[in-house]
C-alpha cells in the first residue's frame, strides 16, 4: 500500500461512552426479536464506529441511544450522511418489528437539518405513524435537546410468506 492510498486505520478504541436512557424508558433486546443477524450498525457495542444501545419510551415507542465514532466520519469532524441513513434504516426498520409487524424497508428519505459533530451522544427518537396494508410507516429524527440532525421517513413493507 502506498502513502497516496493509505486507508486511516483507528488502532485504539475510544473510551467509554454513556449510553443511558431516561428514567422511564426501558431496556429493548433487539437481537431478542429478530435475531443476530442485525449487526451492520448495532454489532459493536465498543468499537470506533457506531455504539447504539435501544429503549422503548412510556408509549412502547423505540429510542436508541447513539455515539457516532470517528470511523463514521464524513465532512471534517463531523457524520457522514450514509452512516446517518444507515442508522435510520436501521433504527426505523426495528421500530416496525418492536410494533410487532414483520417488515423489510421499501423506501427510506433522509433530510440532513445540521452537520452532526462527531463522538457525541445523540437521541434517534421513532414513530410507527400508520399502518395501512401491508405498508408501515415510521418516522423518526436524530436529536440532541432542541437540535435536530437528520428526519428519517421510512415505509416499511410487511414480508409475504411463500
Ligand atoms: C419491499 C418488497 C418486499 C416489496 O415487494 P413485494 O412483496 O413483491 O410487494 P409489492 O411490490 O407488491 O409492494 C407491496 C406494496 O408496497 C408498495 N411498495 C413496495 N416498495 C415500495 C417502495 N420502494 N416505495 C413505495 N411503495 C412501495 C407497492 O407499491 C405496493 O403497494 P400497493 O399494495 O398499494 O400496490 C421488495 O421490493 C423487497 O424485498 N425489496 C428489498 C427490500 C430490502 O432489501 N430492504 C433492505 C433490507 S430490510
Ligand atoms: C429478520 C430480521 C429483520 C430485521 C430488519 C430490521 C430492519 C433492517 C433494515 C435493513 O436491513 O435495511
Amino acid at each position: 500500500m502506498t502513502k497516496a492510498t493509505a486507508k486511516k486505520v483507528c488502532t485504539t478504541l475510544c473510551p467509554p461512552v454513556d449510553l443511558s436512557g431516561e428514567a422511564s424508558w426501558t431496556d429493548f433486546d433487539a437481537p431478542a426479536l429478530v435475531g443476530e443477524s442485525l449487526r451492520f450498525v448495532s454489532g459493536e457495542p465498543d468499537g470506533n464506529r457506531f455504539r447504539v444501545r435501544y429503549y422503548r419510551d412510556g408509549e412502547q415507542q423505540l429510542k436508541a441511544r447513539i455515539w457516532f465514532g470517528p470511523e463514521t466520519e464524513g465532512p471534517p469532524g463531523h457524520a457522514h450522511g450514509g452512516s446517518m441513513a444507515a442508522v435510520f434504516d436501521e433504527v426505523l426498520g426495528l421500530a416496525a418489528w418492536a410494533a410487532g409487524y414483520s417488515i423489510v424497508v421499501g423506501n427510506l428519505n433522509v433530510s440532513f437539518r445540521n452537520l452532526l459533530p462527531l463522538q457525541q451522544v445523540v437521541t434517534l427518537e421513532s414513530r410507527v405513524i400508520s399502518a395501512e396494508g401491508r405498508k408501515i410507516m415510521v418516522h423518526g429524527r436524530i436529536c440532541s435537546g432542541e437540535t435536530v440532525y437528520a428526519e428519517g421517513e421510512c415505509l416499511c413493507i410487511t414480508i409475504v410468506k411463500k
